[in-house]
């Protein structure tokens, strides 16, 4: 398969590792400084792109994939305020989008072990809780994107949280996530639910960027000549 990485910064560079071990090709590095190879002449000769930049640029470059007629596989995080318009792009223009917050098949299994926590925490009102991610200080963005994914799977279960905010409350109906920047942290994500008779916690802690990249290239490959909106969850079959 040729892949276009665009973003060849600590994750691109994990998943150019990853992608030619297993015998992949990536045939554009795609940073600010070559930006020219977004253009529908080069882009358009790879079977799938895959987009790790930043929050401010992960917009335009999924727009530059359909454009180039290349299906993508997107994890930058910090953008989703923009995510309804890409999936009414993507239909509009029949295009190939996979979006994953974290693409670790840990985190897609810890997703689906919090669904079913919020589920059973929902008619137990004596329990409070809150959550923390800890992350590398180069990252951008915060609260992380997988702690709000994990925040909003709360918010669908547990009525008595009405939104989230990224710092300590005091008000009960508030879910807080605290967001903490240590080095070297690659990624860690904690949910605490708490009683005066006991505490439930369950954390994800990623050693490396190995398991990110590793399920990026997993996805690409699953990707390869589909078309339609997409999430870890369709590659996984969870
Ligand atoms: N979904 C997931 O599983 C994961 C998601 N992430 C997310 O991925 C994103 C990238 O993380 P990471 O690799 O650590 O960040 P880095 O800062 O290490 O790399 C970002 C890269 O994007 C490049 N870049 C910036 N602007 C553009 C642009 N317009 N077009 C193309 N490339 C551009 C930078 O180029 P230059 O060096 O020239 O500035 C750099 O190479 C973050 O949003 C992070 O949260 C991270 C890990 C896992
Ligand atoms: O920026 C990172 O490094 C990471 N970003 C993702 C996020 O925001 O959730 C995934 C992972 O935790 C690493």
């Amino acid at each position: 398969m040729k892949i276009a990485l665009i973003g060849y910064g600590k994750m691109g560079q994990a998943i150019e590792a990853i992608a030619t071990a297993k015998g992949h090709e990536v045939v554009h590095r795609i940073d600010l400084n070559t930006q020219h190879l977004l253009e529908k002449e080069h882009l358009g000769q790879a079977d799938v792109a895959i987009e790790f930049t930043t929050p401010e640029t992960a917009y335009s470059n999924i727009l530059k994939c359909f454009a180039a007629n290349v299906p993508v596989v997107v994890g930058t995080t910090g953008w989703l305020d923009k995510l309804p318009d890409i999936k009414a792009r993507c239909l509009e223009q029949h295009q190939g989008f996979l979006y994953a917050s974290n693409f670790s098949i840990g985190v897609n299994i810890f997703f689906e072990i919090n669904k079913r926590l919020a589920e059973l925490m929902a008619t137990q009102p004596q329990y409070d809780l809150q959550m923390e991610e800890i992350h590398h200080t180069q990252k951008k963005d915060a609260p992380s994107g997988t702690a709000i994914t994990l925040a909003e799977q709360i918010l669908e279960k547990v009525n008595r949280k009405t939104g989230w905010v990224n710092q300590e409350s005091s008000q009960p109906q508030e879910l807080s996530i605290i967001s903490r920047r240590i080095n070297p942290a690659p990624g860690t994500h904690t949910v605490h639910y708490t009683s005066a008779i006991d505490d439930i916690t369950i954390t994800h802690t990623a050693h490396s960027r190995e398991g990110f990249a590793a399920g990026a290239v997993i996805a690409a490959e699953w990707l390869n000549g589909k078309k339609g909106i997409f999430t870890m969850k369709d590659v996984l079959d969870l």
